[in-house]
């Protein structure tokens, strides 16, 4: 039996000798090689931490002690050790969550991804704990160098340095990456303590030799080691961490069992808040994931094991198309800039990056000083770009609403991974972002269907110089292009049954130049209006020819800017009996609560079926799964709509 199977508690590796915990971790290595090549997954940062986190459980008694992962996407090793260690499931339905769950194990504390949000977690529960009057346990935190540069990271520094006597450990994993090396004056400080390394590896030397010696060897190791803190701070002459009043220990090999044990055992029982600095490679063990250039497997698909390439072939991607526009965009645009909370190729920024260099900029993970970056940089005459996940908007709502849109500053926002993503479960799906800005005054919302209309709406939005722009679309391949058969301001019409005299129900071909009929009818009246948002329209589109065939009049159309509510969607929904609107968010506060309200502010309130996700934190699935589960599919729409209608078509 392998040492890994032995392994079902924590508690299972005090009786392992060193060279068998050498052992383990070359297990557990090619085990998340083997495994997370199959299933996908965060594969480059867990074979980062291996010895790092088999330390952290040599010291520390989860759970009695409490262990904070930061962003989550490295608990890999941890789920090994604390008795889950079936990953062939890993992200998908039923199988382990990418991230720690609650659900799955008391080990496990932290389950949101959002980065930089350890330290605080760290130090309530020290405080709580404190209060409580318990003495004897101790909190860590293990944040990496990258969620480092995350200004809650520094808030929580900064509070944490004031109580000295707060038992709390701080492991810095410090493999100078987040997706890309890590930017920013942290990582130049942090690149400066790894030099001091050398340092270390003199004084453990002399600690073995020189105070070995006989008569002198005390004094010559104090000496020594008086030397090595002047030359350390010489070298690194703002330990930032000591002048923050913190203690520091470090900088240690993040893959040597024995020294890590040994500075976190120092760090336990110093009875203060301590940071041990780690040093650790990403994608140690692995040669395809080392000599990834752009994300050293930061988070890998299927791939094969031996050559590290992918297995899955996907279409071109809404991020790609997104990328290309933007190129194109700054072609002819020199005030265009970009800004990227360290996801510069996740986003799509790659291409603008090599090809305007000066004009993007890698905050770190600092999405809130992206926001109000770009404000700044708006101001001073540039249109910017925020690439940026839906989902970590969230944590800019104040920078988006009091900085871009107080200021009327023309800052366009492009949220990839809106609506469901899935697999990176509840804290990574975008399904929040109509709702917090359809509250911000001046904001103007798009939801292009396919690539072309993101395309459009892109070019539209950096057009917009009076207040912030934002625009929207999911996670992975884009759709085949959805076509319209007319189009009246921003709202396009997509599909009418039966269609007007002498216009087709529904246009086949995309490439159709589609001209905008100012004067087109939306007031003709119709048992149904579909509204389709977004990547929602073709289910829009689909349900509606399953709701024609039970003898109802049908139109679906396509808002494209959503927010505001436009006068043509207003006109449109007062045509119809029936107004049903389909979005990929929650359908409470998404577009069908907005354009509930505005129709009541008309006077004319009129029910508004809302065709959208829960509100809840959904668990990870597949996308798709996780939309089926929702009743975004055609069937499922057609099937409720006939449902309400039919006896009143009777
Ligand atoms: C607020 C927020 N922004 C962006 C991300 C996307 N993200 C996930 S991991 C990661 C890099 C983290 O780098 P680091 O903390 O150094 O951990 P490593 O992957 O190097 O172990 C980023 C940017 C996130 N999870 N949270
Ligand atoms: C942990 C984290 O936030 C990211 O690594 C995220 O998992 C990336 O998601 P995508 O795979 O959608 O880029
Ligand atoms: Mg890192």
């Amino acid at each position: 039996m392998s040492l890994l199977a032995s392994i079902s508690k924590p508690a299972d590796l005090d009786s392992l000798s060193q060279a068998q915990l050498d052992q383990l971790a070359d297990e557990i290595r090619a085990f998340l090689v083997e495994s997370v090549s199959r299933t996908g997954g965060h594969l480059g940062p867990n074979l980062g931490v291996v010895e790092l986190t088999m330390a952290v459980h040599l010291v520390f008694e989860s759970p009695r002690d409490s262990i904070v992962f930061d962003t989550g996407h490295i608990g890999y090793v941890h789920k090994l050790l604390t008795g889950r260690q079936d990953f062939d499931h890993l992200r998908s339905r039923g199988g382990l969550s990418g991230y720690p769950s609650r659900a799955e194990s008391e080990h496990d504390i932290v389950e949101n991804s959002h980065a930089s949000t350890s330290l605080a977690w760290a130090e309530g529960i020290a405080k709580g704990r404190r209060l409580a009057g318990e003495t004897g346990t101790s909190t860590v935190a293990v944040i990496g160098d990258g969620a480092l540069t995350g200004g809650m990271a520094w808030e929580a520094l900064n509070d944490i340095a004031a109580h000295k006597d707060l038992p709390l450990v701080i492991v810095v994993n410090d493999n100078e990456r987040s997706y890309a090396p890590t930017t920013g004056g942290l990582a130049e400080h942090l690149a400066v303590l790894r030099a001091t390394r050398s340092y270390e590896q003199v004084l453990s030397w002399g600690r073995r030799t020189i105070s070995s010696a006989p008569v002198v060897g005390q004094r010559a190791f104090e000496a020594l080691h008086g030397m090595k803190k002047g030359l350390k701070d010489i070298i690194a002459p703002q330990v930032l961490f000591e002048d923050l009043g913190l203690k520091y220990l470090g900088p240690f090999d993040g893959h040597d069992i024995s020294a890590l044990t040994t500075a976190l055992r120092r760090a336990r029982d110093f009875g203060g808040p301590v940071i041990v600095h780690a040093i650790t490679e990403k994608g140690r063990g692995y040669e395809h994931a080392r000599n990834h250039v752009d994300d050293q497997f930061h988070a890998v698909g299927v791939i094969n094991p031996e050559t590290g390439l992918p297995l899955e072939i996907a279409g071109r991607s809404w991020t790609e198309n997104f990328s290309e526009t933007l190129c194109e965009i700054g072609r002819e645009r020199e005030d265009v800039v970009a800004v990227t909370a360290a996801m510069l190729i996740p986003v799509g920024l790659r291409d603008f990056a090599q090809a305007y260099p000066d004009r993007v900029f890698d905050v770190g993970i600092a999405e809130q000083h992206a926001t109000t970056m770009a404000a700044g940089l708006s101001f001073a005459g540039r249109h910017p770009v925020v690439a940026i996940y839906s989902t970590f908007l969230n944590r800019a709502f104040d920078q988006v609403l009091m900085d871009c849109a107080l200021h009327r500053q023309g800052v366009t926002f492009v949220l990839d991974r809106a609506g469901v993503t899935g697999s990176d479960g509840a804290s990574h799906n975008g399904m929040w972002d109509f709702a917090l800005t359809s509250i911000v005054p001046g904001i103007r919302v798009a939801a292009p269907r396919d690539g072309e209309q993101t395309s459009i709406a892109l070019r539209e939005a950096v057009d917009v110089s009076d207040g912030p722009t934002l625009l929207r679309f999911p996670k992975g391949s884009e759709p085949r292009p959805v076509p319209a058969v007319a189009r009246r301001g921003t709202l396009d019409v997509l599909a009418r049954h039966p269609a007007p005299e002498g216009q087709a129900q529904q246009v086949q071909d995309a490439r159709v130049e589609i001209e905008d009929v100012p004067s087109l009818a939306l007031d003709e009246p119709v048992d149904v209006l579909l509204v389709g948002v977004g990547a929602m329209a073709q289910v829009a589109v689909d349900a509606a020819s399953v709701i024609a065939d039970s003898g109802a009049s049908v139109q679906v159309v396509d808002p494209r800017w959503v927010l505001p509510i436009s006068e043509d969607l207003l006109t449109a929904a007062r045509s119809a009996r029936y107004v049903g609107v389909i979005e990929d968010h929650v359908a409470a506060n998404g577009i069908g609560s907005a354009l509930a309200a505005a129709l009541a502010e008309t006077g004319e309130p009129l029910a508004v079926h809302r065709f959208g996700l829960p509100k809840e934190f959904l668990d990870h699935a597949g996308r798709n799964e996780i939309l089926a589960d929702a009743g975004l599919t055609a069937p499922v729409v057609a099937e409720k709509v006939v449902a309400v209608l039919h006896p009143a078509l009777l």
